[in-house]
């Protein structure tokens, strides 16, 4: 197995004519958590967008599991991304959103009624997400995420509306996801998520 899932090499992404991400080379091995930390603006989303194959680079390399992202059922197997505008299917609840998680992997993390139970929204499973809080409609995009397999997960401000207490148990969740061999990349402004990680900011630096 190779022992690097990212790499990117002189990373530049220019967007309106300002550069956001400078000549930036990144290394990740499997099972590695990593925070990217810094303040808004500093090109963290930017980052993530790379690594997901989203926003198209200025000039350098980005590789992921060896080649370039690509936008193919290959590379979105291996990959979980968590980003800040969710897509939600109009009509289904909480529960149905994780059963066609489930219903499109051949396997799954977790099942269903114990991802609920996880993600504290029992008793909001046959809620619309629109009928959700913004806490409880973050802890559903992290289920969904975390029920279906993968290798890296890429994760833009996972404790975005969480609440302290869920906090801590994303740190714990993570964890469990990293023993089990996954990577994890993810932008954070969570000062306790960011301690459990390798920190590196947008620039490359370790933080
Ligand atoms: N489409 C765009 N066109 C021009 N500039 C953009 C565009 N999208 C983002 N930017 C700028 O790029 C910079 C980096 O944005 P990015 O969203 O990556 O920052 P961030 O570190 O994730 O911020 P935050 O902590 O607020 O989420 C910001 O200055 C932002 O204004």
């Amino acid at each position: 197995m190779s022992d690097t899932i990212i790499s990117t090499r002189d990373l530049t992404v220019e967007l309106g004519g300002n550069p956001v991400l400078r000549d930036m080379s990144l290394t990740v091995a499997p099972g590695e958590v990593v925070a990217v930390v810094g303040p808004n603006g500093s090109g963290k989303s930017t980052l993530l967008r790379c690594l997901a194959g989203l926003q198209p680079v200025t000039s350098g390399e980005v590789e992921v599991f060896g080649a370039p992202p690509s936008d193919d059922a290959r590379f979105w197997g291996r990959v979980a991304l968590l980003t800040d505008e969710p897509a939600w299917y109009p009509g289904l609840t909480a529960r149905e959103h994780l059963e066609l998680m489930a219903a499109v992997h051949a396997t799954t993390r977790m099942t269903v009624e114990a991802a609920l139970e996880v993600f504290a929204l029992v008793e909001r499973a046959d809620a619309t997400p629109l009928n959700l809080s913004t806490g409880q409609r973050q802890r559903l995009a992290l289920a969904a995420a975390l029920l279906r397999p993968s290798t890296l997960l890429l994760l833009d401000e996972p404790e975005r509306g969480l609440d302290a207490a869920f906090r801590t148990g994303l740190t714990d969740l993570l964890a469990d996801y990293a023993n089990e061999g996954g990577t994890i990349v993810m932008a954070t402004h969570d000062q306790a998520l960011a301690t459990s990680a390798r920190q590196i900011s947008p620039s490359g630096v370790t933080a």
